[in-house]
């Protein structure tokens, strides 16, 4: 006993989040013969990882995750405990449940899902075994199916080589699509679920291929419905699936027969159709409600609905084959299995957990059920003849009722909310009819509105366009007076600077000649000066040599005196002895001292002594002479030294004075000069200042006049005008847009409303609209000047139209 509730561990479920995204366990095929492995093209990194390295793509490898990577060596035995038991305790817990083997052809699938006889036996018959090893509370049922070229067959059927295989439909109660008319045999054992199955193999659609010379050719659905009682008249119901579906496979691998190829290819169909239900549930988880799951795009996945979308268990086995030469096939395998790894089950398209009676059938009354299914299933088995079971039909029918409450209160409900709904509608088109006639009164008004509009703007276009043609035109002439304005200021303006160029350059030249003459002139008083220094130095020479002559003379004459002087000491010493001799004789002679006496001696009348009146004359003598030479050289000294110290200072005074008048004349003739040029140097500047300043005027006078010409120019512009015209048109064709709008709500309008055929808009208008056409596309193609016919279409639509309103006609 597994399990003592049966159906407590579905509201569990619904509560657990977490567990409810599909489960993925992967199979690595081991090699079947030497060099079928390629080494380092699969990695099992843990028990949850494998990363493949594609031949043919450079990089370390994809990296793909499962719930469970079972390891090479892993047997059949284990195999089912990862998937079958877990699905059997769900089971009989009363939760829906669904294996199936998914891979490349010749990968392992069917191996895994049926295996063969004793150890070798697959999950399906392990998994039976263990369903049907209970107490007899439980009733076991099966049913067998296969999908083969899009057409379900019942493989519990009995064949019979004369007729046709019948096909099956599917139908769909609340717990989701089913097979309608599906054989349900009842299972007691554990031999009669290996007959069922073998059974149902045998009629099984299987070809050799290349890859695999027992190759599905079709999915098989094997459906296993267990029945516990609840209490004495209740009994809950829960299924499982196996299905192991036909191998993806390239038509290179498959061969030629068009029958195989036929095949194959709803084969890949269908897979293909698993994988975008797959990942558009996977949409609709990020983003709930995004998509409708295309379901119905297949069989396969419309059977498989109910266990991708409700409270169900499901397990995918994913089977791998490790060479490499199917290395495209590994990839799509792993892709698949990751990307169903993130679906989450139990939940509705909404993205709500799903809590309509998906995992449970509920038979209220099943009286004898087991009994009868007991006897019933011994008889079938043993002669593969399996027929309807008239309880299942009583259950079924049951639970039919159930479902017919369900849907009749939701009828119920409906019709209520219908007829509230179609109340509101009857007031909702009461409402929009009366808006519609105000939209369509308004609708007219605007037409009319803009009918007048466009004729305003087409009149304002027209007399736009004149007046631009005539301020062009103006503008035009003025252009070209300001040209010719330009041309005269600019040969006025050269003819003044040639002039002032001229002017400053005869001025210039006049006072060159000036500044040359006076440069001549002052150079003549120069020579002169020079010869007149030349002279006086000559004559400073001349007095020079004199001054040293008399300096010679003079030392002559003083060295004479110094003699003389020298002569007279001796003679005044030799008088002074004579005297001395004079003394005594006359002591000697008269006693008496002629000196002594009064009277002055008169050495002219003194009769001279024989010795003294010889000496006295010869001391005047000297004496006079030597006063005379005193004097001649003191007069000659006194004179010559004098007369050159006053020819010396005289030359210097003359040389000073000419050095100071040759200082002075050139500082006049450089002061007159600087004077001078910078008088001429203001006067040059001021000339062209005002030359500067005149040429400054004319330049701003030019500019201005540039300028205007720009503006002028500007407003001549084309382009002006052009977008000008542009706007004018790109209003008219909002007008017009307007105009196709409002017609198309009003024929949508009409669509939405009235059953029949769609209102068309009245005569009138359309003539209206029709009339405007011609001036659109004139609007759209003509150029700025307005032709006579358009001036004409403008002067009959400017007249307005009369609005009506229709609601005082309503
Ligand atoms: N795990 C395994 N151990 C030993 N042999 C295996 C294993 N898996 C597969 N095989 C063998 O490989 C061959 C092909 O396997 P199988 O028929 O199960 O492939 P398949 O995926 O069902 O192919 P197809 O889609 O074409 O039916 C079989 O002979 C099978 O016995």
């Amino acid at each position: 006993m597994l399990t003592a509730e049966f159906g407590k561990q579905t509201n569990d479920f619904l509560r657990d989040t977490a567990s409810d995204a599909l489960e993925t366990v992967l199979r690595i095929r081991p090699a079947l013969s030497p060099g079928e492995c390629s080494e380092g093209f699969l990695t099992v990194n843990s028990g949850t990882d494998v990363t493949i390295r594609h031949p043919t793509r450079v990089g370390h490898g994809e990296q793909f995750a499962f719930n469970t990577v079972v390891p090479l060596t892993t047997t059949q035995r284990e195999m089912y405990a990862h998937s079958g038991a877990k699905m059997i305790r769900s089971a009989l817990d009363g939760q829906n449940c669904c294996l199936f083997t998914y891979g490349a052809s010749g990968s392992g699938k069917t191996h895994t899902m049926m295996g063969g006889p004793g150890e070798d036996a697959g999950v399906l018959a392990r998994t039976m075994e263990k369903a049907i090893d209970n107490d007899d509370e439980y009733l076991v049922f099966a049913s067998f199916v296969e999908i083969y070229n899009e057409r379900i067959h019942d493989l519990l059927a009995p064949v019979n080589a004369s007729t046709k295989r019948a096909e099956l439909r599917i139908r769909q109660d609340t717990k989701g699509p089913f097979v309608g008319g599906v054989h349900q045999v009842q299972i007691s054992s554990a031999q009669e679920a290996y007959k069922v199955i073998d059974a149902g193999r045998r009629n099984l659609n299987i070809a050799a291929t290349r890859l695999n010379e027992e190759s599905s050719r079709s999915h098989c659905l094997f459906v296993v419905k267990i029945a516990k009682r609840m209490t004495q008249h209740r009994w809950g119901v829960s299924q499982i699936c196996f299905c192991d579906l036909a191998g993806k496979e390239r038509s290179k691998n498959i061969g030629s027969d068009a029958k195989r190829l036929g095949e194959s290819k709803t084969i890949n169909k269908s897979l293909m159709q698993l994988g975008i239900v797959i990942e558009e549930l996977r949409n609709n988880q990020k983003n709930p409600g995004s998509v409708a799951v295309s379901f119905r795009n297949s069989k396969l996945t419309r059977l498989m609905q109910s266990y991708l979308t409700g409270n169900s268990k499901t397990i995918i086995i994913v089977t791998v084959s490790q060479n490499e030469r199917f290395a495209e096939e590994t990839l799509n395998s792993l892709k698949f299995a990751a990307s169903a790894k993130t679906v989450s089950l139990g939940r509705d398209r909404h993205g709500f957990k799903d809590t309509t009676k998906m995992n449970m059938s509920t038979i209220h009354d099943m009286t004898n059920a087991s009994v009868m299914f007991k006897t019933m299933s011994g008889t079938m088995i043993d002669n593969y003849n399996v027929t309807f079971d008239e309880d299942y039909r009583k259950w079924k029918k049951i639970d039919l009722i159930d479902d017919l409450i369900y849907y009749r209160d939701r009828d119920r409900e409906l019709s209520a909310s219908i007829f509230a709904m179609k109340n509101a509608w009857k007031d909702d088109e009461k409402l929009m009819n009366e808006e519609r006639m105000d939209f369509d009164i308004q609708k007219r008004n605007w037409k009319v509105d803009m009918h007048n509009q466009k004729a305003r703007l087409q009149n304002e276009y027209t007399s736009e366009t004149e007046k631009l043609f005539e301020k062009m035109k103006l503008l035009k002439q003025a252009v070209k007076e300001a040209e010719k304005q330009v041309v005269e200021l600019r040969a006025e303006q050269a003819s003044l600077i040639s002039t002032a160029i001229e002017e400053a350059l005869e001025t210039k030249s006049a006072d060159f000649e000036r500044k040359l003459a006076d440069a001549e002139e002052r150079a003549t008083q120069n020579d002169e000066l020079l010869s007149e220094v030349q002279v006086l130095k000559m004559k400073n020479q001349n007095l020079e040599v004199a001054a040293r002559e008399h300096k010679s003379k003079m030392e002559i004459k003083s060295a004479d005196l110094r003699n003389a002087r020298s002569a007279i000491a001796q003679l005044e010493l030799k008088l002074a002895s004579k005297e001395d001799e004079l003394l005594l004789v006359k002591t000697d002679r008269m006693s008496i001292d002629p000196l002594d006496s009064n009277e002055t001696i008169d050495f002219d009348k003194i009769s001279p002594p024989t010795c003294r009146s010889s000496i006295l004359p010869s001391r005047r003598a000297i004496l006079n002479s030597t006063q005379e030479l005193m004097l001649n050289i003191v007069d000659d000294k006194s004179s010559q030294s004098v007369s050159e110290e006053n020819d010396k200072v005289d030359l210097y005074r003359q040389i000073q004075d000419l050095n100071r008048q040759l200082r002075e004349a050139k500082k006049d003739a450089k002061d007159s000069s600087e004077k001078k040029e910078n008088n001429h140097h203001e006067a040059l500047l001021h000339q062209i200042k005002e030359a500067a300043s005149r040429e400054a005027d004319q330049g701003s006078r030019i500019n201005a006049l540039e300028l205007e010409i720009d503006l002028l120019k500007k407003r001549s512009d084309r382009c002006h005008i052009r977008k000008q015209k542009e706007a004018l048109e790109s209003e008219n064709a909002a007008l017009q847009r307007k105009v196709t709008k409002l017609e198309n709500m009003l024929v949508e309008s009409n669509d939405e409303n009235m059953p029949g055929p769609p209102s068309t808009p009245s005569k009138k208008f359309k003539n209206s609209t029709e009339d405007l056409n011609p001036i659109i596309e004139h609007l759209g193609k003509s150029g700025p000047r307005v032709t006579r016919s358009q001036r004409r279409i403008s002067d009959t639509t400017n007249q307005e139209l009369p609005k009506r309103n229709l609601r005082s006609r309503k």
